[in-house]
């Protein structure tokens, strides 16, 4: 298995010296090849999704549709980012360009199996580049059909492969010399391993890990639009994504409101069969996170948590659950919650809410409700996360960069980051 691996890669380091010298416009015509499929097997796709991790239809089919988004943003933008930028200096002219760097690994995780895969690799693709793709192993089906989504009959060689193998095989393909730098999506402990291998063997690595952001809603937040995206913020895709609101953060005065608006809406919420488009909520990815996210809660409630709703376990169905009176030496609060559990813990002053906030391991984002935006504004550099989204969700979106810091990573995603990470941005000069 692992010798077929290493033979891949070597036959794509073959590939990208042919895809890096075929003209932009070639790798955009592919590129918008790739994007005419995802609109024409939406669906298909979509079930892939489902069926591998459980996600509900309707949310796999919005994925889908954000690749096909996340298509366009590039085709669009690709040429200004990869326009040569003139640079003032003592010389007759001189200028930055951006180049290729070669074979990249891209070790993708199972939250969204599509839409991770494709914010890597758009813009590496059109950059030059060319990707091997180690994918979680719970998402076989997804894993094999974006390597066929990416095969371009046309050009004659992939520019995508699919590497179905265990994790232990990874230091092996980052040490391969034709693999020029490593992109990981996944948990901490994954990126700690990962780093300290691409630091061995001296190759570029970007880490896309954990997050435990803060929803801050303070006393004088427009109360519906905050209990509503933090439903949303904290629910989706069953509470299983980097960016979802973890530990929420309400001002003393209104928590009581809050909580109780917030429970309603929650309980609300359809949980059930994954194919019907009406069901909001699904089952976790698989049994062994829901107990995992279930001991979790046992141990908070334990630590003095308040259960307001849900807490119960069927298989991989966790019920949405809400806890009260979480304080920070809870493990539901010091640790990632990777499941449909919302934490609620109070705050006095806005004071508390930074100290709270910043109060993590992880630095992904924090989402801010208030009606004072010049005020929030103003405390931005105060907290210590890779973004502050104020009066809205933190949500990932191709026209910004993306990407934490402290224990969520270093590195960004998307926008003209995106391309940057993994180019080679080389000085000319003329004399
Ligand atoms: O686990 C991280 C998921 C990011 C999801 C997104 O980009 O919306």
């Amino acid at each position: 298995m692992l010798e077929k691996a290493l033979a891949s890669v070597s036959e794509m380091e073959s590939a990208y010296h042919t895809w890096r010298n075929r003209p932009l416009t070639t790798r955009k015509e592919v590129i918008s090849r790739i994007r005419e499929k995802l609109l024409t097997h939406a669906e298909q796709y979509a079930r892939a999704i489902t069926t591998d991790m459980n996600k509900p239809l309707a949310q796999a089919l919005a994925e889908v549709k954000k690749c096909t988004a996340l298509c366009y943003y590039y085709l669009t933008h690709i040429d200004d980012f990869l326009r040569p930028q003139p640079l003032q200096s003592s010389w007759t002219e001189s200028y930055v360009r951006l180049d290729p760097l070669g074979v990249l690994l891209a070790v993708m995780p199972w939250n969204f199996p599509f839409w991770q895969v494709f914010r890597v690799a758009i813009p590496n693709l059109l950059l030059g580049n060319v990707l091997v793709v180690k994918h979680a192993s719970n998402v076989p089906t997804a894993a094999a059909l974006l390597e066929e989504i990416f095969l371009d009959k046309s050009l004659g060689f992939p520019i995508y492969k699919n590497l179905p193998l265990p994790s232990q095989h990874v230091e092996a393909i980052i040490a391969h010399p034709a693999i020029k730098g490593v992109t990981l999506t996944g948990s901490e402990p994954a990126g700690r391993s990962v780093a300290q291998c691409a630091g061995k063997h001296l190759k570029k690595s970007v880490l896309e890990l954990g997050g435990s952001a803060a929803f801050i809603v303070c006393e004088d937040a427009d109360l519906t639009k905050a209990v509503t995206t933090a439903v949303n913020a904290r629910m989706q895709n069953a509470g299983q994504s980097c960016i979802a609101g973890k530990r929420i953060l309400v001002q003393e005065s209104i928590a009581e409101e809050f909580t109780a608006a917030f429970t309603e809406k929650v309980k609300a919420l359809k949980q059930g069969d994954k194919y019907d488009l009406s069901t909001e909520i699904g089952a976790m990815a698989r049994e062994d996170l829901a107990i995992e996210i279930e001991e979790m809660v046992k141990q908070s409630l334990a630590e003095g948590a308040t259960l307001r709703c849900g807490g119960k376990r069927t298989g991989a169905f966790y019920t949405p659950t809400v806890l009260t009176g979480v304080t920070p030496t809870m493990r539901v609060f010091r640790e990632e919650t990777f499941g449909p559990v919302a934490v609620i813990t109070t705050f006095r002053d806005f004071e508390e809410a930074i100290a709270l906030s910043n109060q993590s391991d992880f630095g992904l984002g924090v989402a801010i409700f208030s009606q004072n935006v010049d005020f929030v504004k103003s405390q931005a550099p105060r907290f210590d996360e890779g973004a502050v989204y104020i009066n809205e969700m933190l949500i990932s979106d191709p026209h910004l960069p993306f990407g934490g810091i402290k224990n969520s990573g270093y590195g960004r995603e998307l926008s003209y980051f995106g391309v940057w990470e993994f180019a080679n941005i080389k000085t000319v000069v003329v004399k």
